[in-house]
């Protein structure tokens, strides 16, 4: 499917979810300093050819405005004649779609995935056992457990994308970079956002079991 194949309904339809999307990231104070980035595929998905809506790089993510997204391909090369550069950090994106065939990705930079990231970050991945939330990544046995991959926060975006393949575990929608953020990812904006909430109470569960086991 080409980009111009894709209607200009479906198009509006994922600017208007993921422009609703950062306003309820915003309110939670989820995008400290302009950080943070969020996409949405647009039309079906084929490894070789797919195309995504994107934030804009270094915005003011608490402000909704017009040119607040564009639209990139696979490579992250903007469709469109645009003056807006796509976020530093989309070719993350693109790696991640590109693995997953997912429809939605989402970036921030937490306290509680900043703190996590660090304290395990030589191990490269954060163990977490037996917390009932790991349900909502759709792990459902007792006293599962997950661990959720930590990669090096290179200042060289490429180098982190290249990693990406080998650090993708199976089951869990997440990885973090270390000191940075985290990336997580759903069929869809509603899956996606369910995967952020529960990684982010995982973490700060994990982080005050930490400080009560002091
Ligand atoms: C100001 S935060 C540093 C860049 C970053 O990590 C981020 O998430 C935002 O970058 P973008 O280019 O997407 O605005
Ligand atoms: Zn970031």
């Amino acid at each position: 499917m080409t980009f111009s194949d894709i209607t200009t309904e479906e198009k509006n339809r994922v600017l208007s979810e993921l422009a609703d999307v950062k306003d309820d990231f915003a309110k939670r104070g989820w995008f400290p300093g302009t950080s943070g980035n969020l996409s949405m595929r647009v039309g079906n998905f084929d490894a070789e050819e797919f195309h995504f809506a994107v934030t804009a790089s270094g915005k003011d993510k608490a402000a909704r405005t017009p040119e607040d997204f564009l639209f990139v391909d696979k490579d992250g090369k903007a469709c469109e004649t645009t003056s807006l550069k796509p976020s530093a950090e989309t070719l993350i994106h693109c790696e991640i779609y590109r693995l997953t065939g997912c429809g939605a990705v989402f970036h921030v930079h937490t306290v509680f995935n900043n703190l996590i990231s660090e304290y395990y970050g030589d191990q490269g991945h954060v163990p977490i056992q037996g917390i009932e939330l790991i349900k909502a990544f759709n792990i459902w046995e007792e006293n599962a457990a997950i661990e959720v991959p930590v990669l090096p926060n290179y200042a060289h975006i490429p180098s982190i994308a290249k990693l990406v393949p080998g650090m993708l575990q199976e089951k869990v929608p997440g990885i973090l970079l270390r000191n940075h953020g985290i990336y997580v990812w759903g069929k869809n904006a509603f899956e996606a956002r369910k995967h952020l909430e529960a990684f982010e109470f995982l973490f700060e569960v994990m982080y005050r079991g930490l400080l009560l086991k002091k």
